[in-house]
């Protein structure tokens, strides 16, 4: 059989969770994906582990201490990787005319520029940093069908709505015979606990999530309902589905990743054990599919499925991002802005679990009426909401 040509992918935030998923998935297909470039912010320790194995083009860090520290290491085992440093590196390497897909998994608002770039570049786009689209959903969406970029969810639920979809889907529900798009949710590591004991909830526990081992930020997400807030605003920009048309579903075991309901009452869900190779691998091969490493799913040892509503009072986050979608314009920058300020003060100890929603809700408030038109005007909104979130953080800070 003949061999698919070799693509050549820029990791975006290689270092992190969905970063090393992603190098696993490659490691098991030498044949058909070559690496262009590792990018990390701080971690030069394990970027350098990573060049050393996969020999890219390009390494992206952070800082310039770090830099220098991963040039004298690299020099020393010989490695030829040249290594770059800085916010426009990235964009370069996301950008460059030698690389096919570029996985952008840097996490928050500062993915926003090289995932822009990938897009505007007409990659192959495989999306994990949902934090672009809800900072800049329509100038994102414009930039791929203006430079022809293939876009291609890395998200679980949306990987998941995405393959339940029928094949050249054009972001029209109705032409799709679509009804709905059931976003399912674990409902994070405090989905039962005592309210009263919410309060007092500590990093550690937030980020203990029951399926999935993930990133920091979006573990305390999960563990707000935030995450599935900033989901339903994403299947918006991805599936050009209006809120009424999402619905979010706590189902407690991550089998279920998402389900698109369609006009005659089917519903087509997909299934898997919890593991992001399985949405990192369907995106890198599509339209093909390629092993993954995952083992198979054993609904008998599952044995059940369960489903509750959301609880809008235990998570008010999600019902502060749902109000964000429906407001439009500004509303979703700042709530995501005020989130990523909020979250890094709990991961701080400034404040507790409970006062993240109290730090977004009245910057939410403040947004209406402002425009956001260009890239330029979305990083305004998204450095003044930090202002309000500051400001909120300061007063409830203990
Ligand atoms: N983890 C998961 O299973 C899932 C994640 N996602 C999304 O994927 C994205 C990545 O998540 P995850 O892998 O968990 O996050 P991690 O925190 O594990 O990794 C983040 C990566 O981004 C880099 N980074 C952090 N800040 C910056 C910055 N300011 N500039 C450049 N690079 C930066 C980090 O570098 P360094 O290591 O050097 O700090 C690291 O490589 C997020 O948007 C998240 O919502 C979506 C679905 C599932
Ligand atoms: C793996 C993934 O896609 C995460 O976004 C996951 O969905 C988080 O789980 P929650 O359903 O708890 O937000
Ligand atoms: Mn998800």
């Amino acid at each position: 059989m003949r061999q698919p040509a070799t693509q050549r992918i820029t990791v975006l935030g290689a270092t992190g969770s969905i970063g090393q998923s992603t190098l696993d998935v490659v490691a098991r297909h030498p044949d058909r994906f070559e690496v262009f470039a590792l990018t990390a912010h701080r971690q030069d320790d394990k970027l350098l582990e990573q060049v050393l194995r996969f020999s890219p083009q390009y390494a992206v860090i952070g800082d310039v201490e770090a830099a220098q520290r991963l040039r004298v290491a690299l020099a020393e085992a010989g490695s030829r990787t040249e290594v770059l440093c800085g916010p426009e590196a990235l964009e370069q390497v996301a950008a460059a005319s030698d690389v096919d897909m570029v996985m952008a998994a840097i996490v928050g608002a500062a993915g926003l520029r090289p995932s822009l770039a990938a897009a505007r570049a007409g990659k192959k786009v495989l999306l994990a940093n949902k934090e672009a689209l809800v900072l800049s959903g329509q100038i994102f969406m414009d930039a791929v069908a203006a430079s022809g970029a293939v876009l291609l969810p890395i998200d679980s639920e949306h990987n998941a709505v995405f393959q339940a979809l029928p094949a050249g889907y054009a972001r029209a529900p109705g032409r799709a015979g679509v009804r709905r798009v059931l976003l399912t949710a674990s409902g994070g590591p405090f989905r039962a606990a005592p309210i009263a004991e919410l309060a007092a909830v500590t990093p550690e526990q937030a980020c203990a999530h029951p399926n999935w081992v993930m990133g920091r930020k979006i573990s305390v997400d999960s563990a707000t309902m935030m995450n599935k807030g900033l989901e339903v605003i994403e299947a918006h920009w991805l599936f050009g589905v209006p809120a009424e048309m999402i619905e979010v579903v706590v189902h407690r075991q991550s089998v279920i990743h998402s389900m698109v309901e369609y006009v005659d009452g089917s519903v087509l869900a997909q299934l898997g054990n919890p593991d992001m190779r399985t949405p990192i691998a369907h995106a890198m091969a599509w339209p093909e599919r390629i092993e993954a490493g995952v083992r198979s799913l054993d609904l008998f040892e599952i044995a059940r499925l369960d489903f509750e509503r959301p609880d809008f009072q235990r998570f008010p986050c999600l019902g502060l991002a749902f109000a964000a979608l429906r407001a439009g314009g500004a509303a979703p920058a700042v709530l995501n802005a005020a989130n990523e300020e909020a979250v890094a003060a709990f991961l701080d100890r400034r404040i507790a679990y409970l006062d993240i929603a109290r730090v977004i809700e009245p910057c939410l408030e403040r947004s209406a009426g402002v425009a956001v038109d260009s890239l330029d005007a979305v990083l305004a909104v998204d450095a003044q909401a930090r202002d309000w979130a500051s400001a909120q953080i300061q007063t409830l800070s203990r």
